[in-house]
């Protein structure tokens, strides 16, 4: 199934080879802050990362991705929406070709340059590939970035990506928090939906941030240096790797906050 996010294999073709695209909990969706309703029975986001759990970093062809050990719970999130402990899987980011496209959710019609996204799995599952497919299997966190100054908590990431600039490149990256890619409040919006990419399995509780982080225009620039292409093949930039959002069809969007 060669997906990608081209004319001919983007978004607007995956129902083809994957019918759940037009299935009732897609994503991402434009979030509206007005429509959403506050639920004071939210409890506080809890995430705890060890920097030890970090292992390598991959491009894979659509995206590129921090991968965690995830064979104990010391890289774990818990609380907010989600009932039990969730374990830090990987994380990635989507972005677009210039800075006013990028992020998948939307906030009021409002798209940001780029949005990460920290993806975990529900434990009471034995692994991920066994909750992948579990409609309380998965839990993402999103988190938009605005142009603006440059981050240096980035920096690290960016600068591994001398290294993986074709599909199927990885190499080893350790000792990083992602704790140090999050806003300071953890306020967050959070909505039952999908996975962005296929398979598109209706398996994931968003967790989506109120605030984003920053990320100059610079370092956007980094992030366009990959290429959706393997080596040797005619080179592709990586761009514009992000799902439109996808009709709400009846879902709530619950804030944790005022
Ligand atoms: C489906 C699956 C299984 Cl099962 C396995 N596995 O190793 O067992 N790996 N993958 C791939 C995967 O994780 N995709 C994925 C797609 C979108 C997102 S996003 N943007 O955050 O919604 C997160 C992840
Ligand atoms: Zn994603």
């Amino acid at each position: 199934h060669a997906w990608g996010y081209g004319a001919q294999d983007g978004p607007e073709m995956w129902a083809e080879s994957f019918p759940i695209a037009n299935g009732p909990r897609q994503s991402p969706i434009d979030i509206v802050p007005t429509q959403a309703q506050h639920d004071p029975s939210l409890k506080q986001l809890k995430l705890k990362y060890d920097p030890a759990t970090a292992k390598g970093i991959l491009n894979n062809g659509h995206s590129f991705q921090v991968d965690f050990t995830d064979d104990d719970n010391s890289s774990t999130l818990a609380g907010g929406p989600v009932t039990g402990i969730y374990r830090l899987r990987q994380f990635h980011f989507h972005w677009g070709s210039s800075d006013d496209k990028g992020s998948e959710h939307t906030i009021a019609g409002t798209k940001f340059p780029c949005e990460l996204h920290l993806v975990h799995w529900n434990t009471k599952y034995p692994n991920f590939g066994e909750a992948a497919n579990k409609p309380d299997g998965l839990a993402v966190v999103g988190v938009f970035l605005k142009t603006g100054s440059a981050n240096p908590r980035l920096q690290k990431v960016l600068d591994a990506l001398d290294d993986i600039r074709s599909k199927g490149r990885q190499t080893t990256f350790s000792n990083f928090d992602p704790k140090t890619l999050l806003p300071a409040s953890l306020d967050f919006w959070t909505y039952e939906g999908s996975l962005t990419t296929p398979p598109l399995l209706e398996s994931v509780t968003w967790i989506v941030l109120k605030d984003p982080i920053s990320v100059s225009p610079a370092q956007m620039a980094k992030f366009r240096s990959l290429l959706f292409t393997s080596e040797g093949e005619a080179p592709c930039c990586m761009v514009d790797n992000f799902r439109p959002p996808q009709p709400l069809k009846g879902r709530k969007v619950r804030a944790s906050f005022k």
